[in-house]
């Protein structure tokens, strides 16, 4: 658990009417069950740290709790927090290891599970929970997208990995097991992808989109591919990295984005995602708290995580 409890804010029980906020409905103990809801925090940036980034991702979770805990519950009647698995110095494989057995032991129980990264190495560490929760021995199997909202695409081939490996990780480890995954990549910036991530993406046959296709007046052929995307899976696992957001929007984060995908659109993209009853695990990737303004991007993360959490 968080040494800090940042379950904290206003208390309106003295007025009438609903006046629930996350910080009164959080639980912390492992009573939870098919469909509720999960929170949990992968406490990381040594990925960004490998990558030549600005270090500062692993106090996001621990901030973003923060910035949830005053949001007003609405349809949720509870949640829970599993706390953070830690990476202590550069041990990102051990981190990413303990974060994968506890995604698949969550998702086990039927949980709706919402994580907190972390910078973008956690997505190759909720990514192999998954795989073995759909592809174990007593998974379901069926064909899995992997949809990020990024500005980047994640597809570097170095390795040891990093925050800019792992959707390589992802798709290098499916064909090897020979598992029916896919990669879309909505939200790409021109001005921070080189050309050899181009044609990365295009071996690897990735569906992508650039941010100047995803703006307010394009979104209804936005929706229509991702429903094209949703219909050829039976899972989705949504990852959403905070630098798709115009830098404008989400300051807080190693490699900002002028341009970027307006937040209407993002929740737009999640909503069409959740409403398909596919969405198996989500994650909210790359806040750098350091980097924020007046708690700009916590607020923006914390409005994506409030939807993802909401029934
Ligand atoms: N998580 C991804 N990070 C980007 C970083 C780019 C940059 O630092 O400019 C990437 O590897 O492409
Ligand atoms: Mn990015
Ligand atoms: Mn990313």
């Amino acid at each position: 658990m968080t040494p800090q409890n940042p379950w904290q804010g206003r208390d309106d029980s003295g007025e009438s009417g609903d006046t629930r906020r996350l910080h009164q409905i959080v639980r912390r103990d492992e009573d939870y069950g098919p469909d509720d809801a999960v929170l949990a925090g992968f406490a990381s940036d040594a990925g960004v740290a490998r990558n030549q980034g600005r270090a500062g991702a692993r106090e996001a979770p621990l901030v973003a709790r923060r910035a949830l805990a005053n949001l007003p519950a609405h349809a949720l009647h509870a949640f829970w927090d599993a706390g953070d698995v830690l990476c202590e110095g550069d041990a990102l494989e051990a981190a990413q290891s303990a974060q994968a057995q506890r995604v698949e032991q969550i998702l086990g129980c039927g949980a709706r599970l919402v994580v907190l990264g972390g910078g973008h190495e956690t997505a190759w560490a909720d990514y192999q929970g998954l795989r073995e929760h759909l592809y174990g021995s007593q998974g379901p199997g069926g064909r899995l997208l992997v949809l990020n909202l990024d500005a980047h695409f994640d597809l570097r081939t170095s390795r040891p990995g990093n925050s800019g490996t792992p959707f390589d990780q992802i798709l290098q480890n499916a064909r090897e097991r020979s598992l029916p995954v896919r990669y879309a990549c909505l939200g790409i910036s021109l001005l921070s992808n080189t050309p050899a991530l181009y044609q990365r993406a295009n071996e690897l046959d990735v569906y992508w989109r650039e941010d100047t296709e995803m703006q307010e007046s394009q979104l209804d052929a936005r929706l229509a591919d991702i429903d094209r995307l949703l219909a050829e899976a039976e899972h989705v696992y949504l990852t959403i990295d905070t630098d798709v957001l115009p830098a404008s929007v989400a300051p807080g984060v190693s490699a900002p984005a002028p341009y970027g995908v307006p937040l209407s659109v993002v929740e737009a993209c999640l909503q069409r995602v959740k409403a398909s009853g596919k969405l198996r695990l989500a994650d909210i990737a790359e806040f750098n708290p350091q980097y924020d303004i007046d708690g700009h991007t916590a607020r923006a993360v914390a409005r994506l995580a409030w939807q993802l959490l909401q029934p």
